[in-house]
């Protein structure tokens, strides 16, 4: 049998089959038998000592003086409240609740008592109340942050979807490969998979029961097929593309120490995409000029608490101290969307992807954004940083973020702590940013052009949407043009412009990229060499040319037309 998907990252792959099962979240509000009570109950506290654990764990790493010690210390205080305790339980028995529904009810009682007190400490305070409450659901439900705990086979994972989070857990060692029911060639779980260099496919119909845990499987992430159960024949035929596959990134490591120079001479900025400290220092490796893009969010995925100031600020030293003077763009936290973390409670809205996400979360939330914003300028420093902010729309929420980073540098240097310069940019992904830059470029020293959301925002196609995959491809001429006007009004400006979505990562598209003039690409690890190698083969003035025939094109056929003629 052999299944069928989308390919979001390439390779082959030889495994076993597992199913990753996932916890149901929801709450389900139907009285429970009377029968069910003590078992709810036990549910309730063996939440209450997993959750106590963990923060016990994240609190023993921080400073006793830190405002997160403090508040972890509030948190666990609370869950060893015995009159709460009392009131779930009883909440229990009395009105037969599941224990994840009377957790639900009697924490939000809790936390709607401490804001009608209308103190704004108090009012802090109930937010806090609120999350714990859905950190012990979490923990009822069995979805506190465990991952699987290790592979001992080489192992191909199978699941219905897989969040970024989800994705952070996973253990590396034997993890081969990844096959999905869902998901979008753009999303961050496609994404991380790609930089991870595990081979992976989405949109995949396949029924969980006639695949067994155990079933050995072939996955052929360059022909975007599942081969299940091989027989001897394509077990061969697959093990010999296997070796082609290795022979052919072997060869791509002649590039690793030269620049992306083309064949006359043209230079181009080639920058990786990272989501860890752990990429950062592979970034040598695959001989990048530096970081075009750390997304910072991702640190932020598998950890119970945020880490503090002190905590980001070594982070990002460590950063500057790996890439030993090579660019580092630092985003500043994109949450939102299909990027929940767990350690923040964020609110459950209907339409995030439109939602409190990217700058707008972190204008929201003050005091998180100031955290980063002081770690960053302290880590200056020590080394160039280049801070760039998602989601920007308008000018107006550059001000504001301004007069953050102006009250960070006074507060700094009253505490004589000492910041460094940093230079600005935006990514630009929404049509809203691209229509309004004009008024944002006198206040930018680079731009960096985010095709994944600006793929989502411009052709209103939800990135993690299966549906949407085969109809909405990420190159199309709106999608262009909208790229073009970007690049055409930052060098009016003389602003650096750099492009740092998945296109980029594609060594078909990087040649017209560099020929529609952008001056940097950012790419996913794994694919940097390819697309480095793309650039060295190839000339300017074949690029140039490329993308004046791609910028007439009116139609997505044309435009691959014009792509695959090129190659
Ligand atoms: C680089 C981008 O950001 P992210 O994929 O992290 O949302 C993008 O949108 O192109």
């Amino acid at each position: 049998m052999s299944i069928t998907g989308i390919i979001v990252s390439s390779g082959i792959a030889f495994g076993q089959a597992l199913h990753l099962i996932h916890t149901e979240h929801h709450l389900d509000y139907r009285p429970i038998p009377l029968s069910k009570i003590p078992q709810q109950q036990g549910k309730f506290a063996k939440a209450l000592q997993e959750l106590q654990a963990q923060l016990t764990h994240s609190q023993a790493a921080l400073d006793s003086d830190s405002e997160n010690y403090q508040l972890i210390e509030a948190d666990l205080l609370l869950l060893e409240d015995d009159e709460l305790i009392e009131q779930v339980n009883d909440a229990i028995r009395t009105l037969q609740l599941s224990a994840s529904v009377a957790v639900e009810r009697i924490f939000a009682h809790q936390a709607n008592e401490l804001q009608s007190l209308d103190d704004p400490y108090l009012a802090n305070r109930a937010q806090d109340v609120r999350c714990l409450g859905q950190r012990v659901v979490a923990a009822i439900n069995g979805h506190l942050g465990q991952g699987l705990d290790k592979l001992d086979k080489p192992t191909i994972l199978l699941a219905q979807d897989l969040t970024p989070a989800e994705f952070a857990l996973l253990p590396r060692e034997n993890l081969c490969g990844i096959v999905l029911k869902t998901g979008g060639l753009t999303s961050h779980t496609a994404i991380l998979a790609r930089a991870a260099g595990i081979p992976a496919i989405l949109s995949c119909q396949f029924d969980a029961d006639s695949i067994p845990n155990g079933t050995p499987l072939v996955l052929d992430a360059l022909n975007g097929e599942l081969c299940v159960n091989p027989n001897p024949d394509q077990q061969a035929r697959l093990t010999v593309t296997f070796h082609h596959e290795q022979a052919r990134r072997a060869a791509l490591q002649t590039y690793k120490d030269g620049p992306a120079q083309t064949q006359d001479g043209h230079i181009v900025g080639l920058m990786a995409n990272v989501g860890n400290l752990n990429d950062i220092t592979h970034v040598s490796d695959v001989g990048a000029d530096g970081i075009g893009l750390f997304r910072t969010e991702f640190m932020l995925m598998n950890v119970s608490t945020l880490p503090d100031e002190k905590a980001q600020y070594s982070l990002y030293c460590d950063a500057l101290h790996a890439l030993g003077g090579k660019t580092f763009t630092i985003r500043t936290l994109d949450i939102g969307a299909d990027k929940e973390l767990p350690c923040l409670c964020q609110e459950i809205e209907d339409n995030p992807a439109l939602g409190l996400r990217g700058i707008r979360y972190t204008l929201a939330h003050p005091n998180l954004f100031k955290t980063q914003l002081r770690a960053i300028l302290r880590a200056a420093n020590h080394g160039p940083i280049r801070l760039m902010f998602p989601m920007v729309n308008q000018v107006e929420e550059l001000d504001e973020v301004f007069a953050l980073i102006a009250q960070c540098q006074d507060a700094l240097k009253e505490e004589e702590k000492g910041y460094g310069e940093l230079s600005y940019g935006i990514v630009v992904e929404t049509p809203a940013a691209v229509f309004n830059l004009n008024a944002m470029l006198p206040r930018l020293d680079f731009v960096s052009i985010g095709t994944n959301d600006l793929t989502q925002y411009a052709m209103a196609a939800d990135r993690t949407n299966p549906l949407l995959t085969r109809d909405y491809p990420s190159l199309s001429p709106a999608i262009l043009a909208l790229i073009n006007m970007t690049i055409v009004q930052a060098k009016a400006a003389n602003v650096k412009v750099s492009l740092c979505g998945e296109l980029a990562s594609s060594p078909q598209i990087a040649p017209l990229l560099i020929g529609m003039g952008l001056d940097e690409l950012s790419v996913n690890l794994s694919s940097l060499l390819e697309v480095k190698a793309a650039i060295c083969q190839g000339n300017i003035q074949q690029f140039s040319a490329l993308a004046h025939t791609a910028l007439q094109q009116d139609r997505i056929a044309g435009l691959q037309q014009c792509i695959t003629s090129y190659k």
